[in-house]
């Protein structure tokens, strides 16, 4: 891992941001490449989501905001799963349509909206019941990381969860998958970050003030890191 560190280039952009910062309709159709590909690689964790959160049983108005949610995958299975659920997905203003686009072909605009807006330099809409960051954190160095975490405590209403999504490492790095261990492979040359560890992000969520900090696993290599606001 040390050696793999060492060999980042100095000066790489996110492949993401760099496609949507330009408005070529080649870079536009790439956006929206990666986007469909995105969209199916998340479909079995959105698909497993609501029952690994027990949001079946929800019986109360809940929002869930979904920071980064591209195709708003999780966001369509979560709130198809409960008619108590709705969802914000905060967004790219030049994706919104992209997402939108999502939206309406499952035919929820009614329960879910789409936030246009920054997560460097924009707050996350408040009074937030669930924050998910699904695939984000590994994109980004750990000091933004820790960045959109504190955003999300602050949406937050008391008691309520973040929810991070991603193809973790194991606790002890050599026991690892290879699936993890080649998407940690592909990520340290091309963006900004790196898969995590479980332990990690739990030491990061309790140091900003969550409790309760669990790991629940997905599907296949990916699992959730939860925890709670408190009360
Ligand atoms: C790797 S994709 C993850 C998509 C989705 N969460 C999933 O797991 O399928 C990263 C997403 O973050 C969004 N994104 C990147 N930079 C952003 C920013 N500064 N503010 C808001 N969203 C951003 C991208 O548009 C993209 O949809």
């Amino acid at each position: 891992m040390k050696l793999l560190e060492c060999a980042r280039p100095q000066e790489k952009k996110d492949i993401m941001s760099e496609h949507l910062e330009q408005n070529d309709d080649e870079v536009a159709n790439n956006a929206r490449h990666f986007m469909n590909h995105m969209n199916s690689q998340s479909y079995c964790c959105a698909e497993s989501l609501p029952d690994a959160l027990g949001l079946r049983d929800l019986s109360e108005p809940k929002t869930l905001l979904d920071v980064g949610g591209g195709s708003a995958i999780y966001t369509i299975e979560a709130v198809k799963s409960n008619p108590n659920l709705s969802g914000v997905v905060f967004e790219l203003e030049n994706i919104k349509p992209l997402t939108e686009e999502f939206v309406e072909e499952a035919g929820l605009s009614d329960r879910i909206s789409v936030c246009p807006g920054d997560f460097f330099t924009e707050d996350f809409p408040k009074k937030m019941n669930y924050v998910l960051l699904s695939n984000i954190l590994h994109d980004w160095p750990d000091e933004t990381n820790l960045e959109l975490i504190e955003k999300s405590y602050n949406c937050l209403e008391p008691g309520g969860q973040v929810i991070i999504s991603e193809l973790l490492l194991d606790d002890d790095v050599k026991n690892s998958t290879s699936a993890s261990t080649s998407m940690n492979i592909i990520m340290l040359p091309y963006t900004k970050g790196r898969q995590y560890r479980p332990k990690e992000l739990k030491l990061r969520l309790e140091r900003l003030g969550f409790v309760n900090t669990r790991h629940i696993k997905l599907v296949d290599d990916y699992s959730l890191v939860v925890a709670t606001k408190p009360q």
